[in-house]
C-alpha cells in the first residue's frame, strides 16, 4: 500500500484548506447521521462522594440501572474542580493549535511510515479504501509511569505535561472508586475490578480533535465503536455536542455536563461481567464548528487473561464470552474498528 506522508492526511490540515471532504471521509447514506438525536435520558449525574455514605441507596440504584441499560453516567468528583477542567481543556486546544510542524514532532508513525499506537496523527489505515473518520488525535500511555514515552509528550504549551500529569493522577483515583462501586453493585469483593487493574495496569489518554466541517452531515467525528477498556472516562468539550450512543436500534446524544466527566463501561467489563453490564455502542457527530475531547481507558496489564467471573456465570445466563488476552483483544480492537467491525462480537461464544 502506497504510504502517504502524514501531514497530507491530517484532517485539522484539511479543514483549513476548505472545500469539499475528499471521497474516503464520505459515509454512505444510510450510514450518515440524520437529524436531530433526541438527549439519552435516565443517565444519572453522580456524586462520587456521596456513592460511599451511608445514605447512598438512591444513587446507587440509579448507577446500577444506568450500568445495566446504557453503559455510562456522568460523575462529579471534588478532585476535579471546574477550573481544573478547564485547565485540560485549554492545555488541548492549545497543543492542536501548535502548527503542523510543531506537532509532527510526536507523530504516530515511524520514518518509515509505520502505524504506531502512540503519538499525533490518525488511526492505522488496514485497506486502502477505509471509510475515515474527521477527526486528528494524540494518544500516549500515561500508566504506569515507567512505560511513558515522554519524547512523545508535547513541550508545548509549557504547562502541557504537568496538567497530563496531574489529570492522570486524579482520574486514576475517579476510576478505581467507580471499580469498587461497580464490584459492590454485584456483590463481588469490592476490590475485584480494582485489582484486575492493579499496579501495572494500562492507562492511555487520548486528545481528540474534531475540526469544524462544511459538510458536516456527510462526514463522521468518530464511527461507532465501543471502548475495550475495562473503564473510560470522558472529558467533553464544554459548549460543543457531539457524543452519541446507541440503544436499541436509535443513537442518543449525551448531553454536555460542564463540570462532570463521562464514565462509560469498556468491552473488558462487559465480558468480565457477562454481559451484565453493557459496554455502550458510541460514535461522535460533527458540527459546523471544532470540537474537543480528552479520553482516559483503563486496562488491566496487557498480559493478562479476562473471562466472565464466574460467579457471574449461572444456569440462566451461560458464559458468553470466551477468555482473552487484554494485549490481543486491544489490537484486535485497532483493527476491527478501522473496518468498522465490532471486537466484541469475535469473544463471543
Ligand atoms: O469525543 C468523544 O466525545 C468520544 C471519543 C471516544 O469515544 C473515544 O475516543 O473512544
Ligand atoms: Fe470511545
Amino acid at each position: 500500500m502506497a504510504k502517504e506522508a502524514i501531514g497530507e492526511k491530517l484532517v485539522q490540515e484539511l479543514a483549513k484548506r476548505g472545500g469539499e471532504p475528499p471521497a474516503r471521509f464520505l459515509q454512505k447514506e444510510e450510514n450518515r447521521p440524520t437529524g436531530v438525536s433526541p438527549p439519552a435520558l435516565g443517565i444519572p449525574v453522580v456524586d462520587l462522594s456521596r456513592l460511599f455514605e451511608p445514605d447512598s441507596a438512591e444513587v446507587v440504584l440509579q448507577l446500577d440501572s444506568a450500568l445495566r441499560t446504557w453503559g455510562l453516567f456522568q460523575v462529579l468528583s471534588d478532585d476535579m474542580s471546574a477550573s481544573f477542567l478547564d485547565e485540560v481543556r485549554s492545555v488541548a486546544q492549545e497543543f492542536f493549535y501548535l502548527t503542523k510542524e510543531e506537532k509532527l514532532k510526536y507523530k504516530n508513525q515511524t520514518n518509515d511510515g509505520e502505524f504506531k499506537l502512540e503519538g499525533y496523527g490518525n488511526d492505522i489505515v488496514v485497506t486502502e479504501d477505509q471509510l475515515r473518520d474527521w477527526n486528528d488525535r494524540l494518544y500516549l500511555l500515561v500508566q504506569p509511569e515507567n512505560k511513558r514515552n515522554l519524547e512523545l509528550w508535547p513541550d508545548s504549551p509549557s504547562s502541557f505535561r504537568s496538567i497530563l500529569h496531574e489529570f492522570t493522577i486524579k482520574s486514576r483515583k475517579i476510576a478505581s472508586n467507580i471499580l469498587v462501586a461497580t464490584a459492590k453493585l454485584l456483590e463481588l469483593e469490592e476490590n475485584y475490578f480494582s485489582d484486575q487493574l492493579g499496579e501495572d495496569g494500562s492507562a492511555y489518554a487520548r486528545f481528540n480533535y474534531y475540526p469544524g466541517c462544511s459538510k458536516y452531515d456527510a462526514v463522521i467525528g468518530m464511527k461507532p465503536h465501543s471502548d475495550a477498556s475495562v473503564v473510560t472516562l470522558l472529558l467533553t468539550d464544554k459548549d460543543v455536542e457531539g457524543l452519541q450512543v446507541l440503544k436499541d436500534g436509535e443513537w442518543f446524544t449525551i448531553p454536555t455536563v460542564p463540570n462532570a466527566l463521562l464514565a462509560n463501561l469498556g468491552d473488558q467489563m462487559e465480558i468480565m461481567t457477562n454481559g451484565i453490564f453493557k459496554s455502550p455502542v458510541h460514535r461522535v457527530v460533527t458540527n459546523p464548528q471544532e470540537r474537543i475531547s480528552v479520553v482516559m481507558f483503563y486496562s488491566p496489564n496487557d498480559e493478562k487473561y479476562i473471562e466472565p467471573i464466574n460467579n457471574l456465570v449461572t444456569e440462566e445466563r451461560p458464559k458468553l464470552y470466551k477468555k482473552v488476552m487484554v494485549k490481543e483483544y486491544i489490537e484486535s480492537l485497532f483493527e476491527t474498528f478501522a473496518q468498522g467491525k465490532r471486537a466484541l462480537d469475535f469473544a463471543k461464544i
